[in-house]
């Protein structure tokens, strides 16, 4: 991903910041588009991945819809120049403000995670005068195999409406002319790479759709939710996810009735890769037992490390400039951050060549869940960004 030409730019920005490869982006969505469309699947972009001004623009200039868990996302989306008809609204506590103003903007739908929420729904909507379309959030139990922190469909996750509760949800919509149900949603986790994880949601979203069809409601839409994950550990041999296979697997094993609509929303696996957290080495400091490379960015541009042990691939830009001959060995370094913290880590012990102050140093795979989550704990800079065709 980075040349020469690249590295030589990047030494004279101010560090930390991200880099975005808009290129990868653009290649990234045309590739998902491309394979979706073969079976009129619809792709929904998660905002919470990341919503940077000109990424966020890329996505909806290709068609892609919104969806959004904050009121604030979908004004976001709104003002970024999403059609409000494809914008959905998920999350597990929505406050009313946020309600009345996706009410407002008539958004495609609310997906929605209890029935108290929906009782909530059907009151404002009719106060405002509104019909909400609504798609019910059905918890699966279906284990996606992930890190236990960003799992959602099980039992144990506050998320989604439990499927003893679906009745209720019936009687509550019969009660309620400004609700409409359109739909049913599903997401089991996210960072989900083994896709059997997906054949088995399917097999799930096929009995809950019998359920409904057996009572007379046939849904307009089938939302399957997203999480599909990237490669961490290779993102220059594995820069684009296999959407191929993936939206194959939808289309085999998902039985649609009639004309429903499958709807999908994608975070990481269209924006992870094009974007790394650059950052420069302040300080190398030789312990008794470790070494220790202390750089200038911290768990507070990058978190996911520290909140989930996350592994992202480290990589010694500086050394890439050099020739074989002269460069130096390799140590087994720390990567630490300034943050004071002590889970303030990237990386324990990785092989990197010997390094010095000033040295350029690029976490991979930070498109998604990165900047977004960034804290200004310690007072921090604002985060700062480049894009690729600013530099070359
Ligand atoms: C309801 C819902 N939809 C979509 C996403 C996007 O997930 P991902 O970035 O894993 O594709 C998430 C996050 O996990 C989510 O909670
Ligand atoms: N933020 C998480 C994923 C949560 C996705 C939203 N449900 C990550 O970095 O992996």
């Amino acid at each position: 991903m980075f040349n020469r030409d690249i590295i030589a730019a990047f030494e004279q920005k101010e560090t930390p910041f991200f880099y975005y490869d808009l290129q990868l982006l653009q290649a990234t969505i045309d590739n998902a588009l491309t394979e979706a469309d073969k079976y009129k699947f619809h792709i929904h972009y998660a905002l919470k991945a990341n919503f940077n001004e000109r990424v966020l623009q890329i996505i909806q200039e290709s068609g892609i819809g919104a969806d959004c868990v904050s009121g604030n996302e979908v004004l976001k989306a709104v003002e970024t120049g999403f059609s409000p008809d494809k914008i959905v609204f998920a999350g597990v506590g929505k406050a009313d403000k946020e309600i009345i103003a996706a009410l407002h903007h008539d958004i495609f739908a609310f997906n929605v995670e209890s029935v108290q929420e929906l009782c909530v729904i059907g009151d404002l909507a009719k106060k405002e005068g509104k019909v909400a379309k609504v798609a019910l959030r059905i918890n699966p139990n279906v284990d996606a195999k992930t890190h236990k922190y960003i799992t959602t469909g099980l039992d144990e996750n506050k998320f989604g409406i439990k499927t003893w509760e679906l009745n209720e949800c019936l009687d509550v919509i019969r009660n309620f002319d400004s609700l409409e149900l359109i739909g049913l949603h599903f997401h089991v986790g996210s960072q989900v790479v083994d896709l059997n994880v997906f054949k088995s949601l399917c097999v799930k979203v096929n009995e809950f759709n019998n359920w409904f069809d057996e009572r007379g409601y046939r849904l307009k839409v089938l939302n399957v939710g997203g999480g599909l994950g990237v490669n961490y550990t290779d993102p220059d041999g594995d820069p684009i996810v296999d959407f191929k296979r993936y939206f194959e697997i939808f289309d085999q094993f998902l039985e649609r009735k009639g004309e429903q609509e499958v709807h999908f929303e994608l975070g990481r696996a269209l924006v992870a890769q094009s974007g790394s957290l650059i950052s420069k080495v302040l300080y190398v400091k030789n312990g008794i037992k470790k070494h220790f490379l202390i750089l200038d960015a911290g768990m507070t541009e990058l978190m996911r490390p520290a909140l989930y042990q996350a592994y992202h691939k480290i990589e010694h830009l500086s050394a890439k400039q050099l020739s074989e001959e002269t460069r130096d060995g390799s140590v087994n370094y720390d990567v630490v951050g300034p943050i004071c913290e002590s889970t303030d880590c990237f990386g324990k012990e990785v092989e990197l060549p010997e390094s010095k102050r000033g040295d350029l140093i690029a976490i991979r795979t930070t498109g998604a869940y990165g900047e977004v989550m960034a804290s200004k704990y310690n007072l921090r800079d604002e985060i700062r960004y480049v894009y690729s065709d600013e530099i070359v």
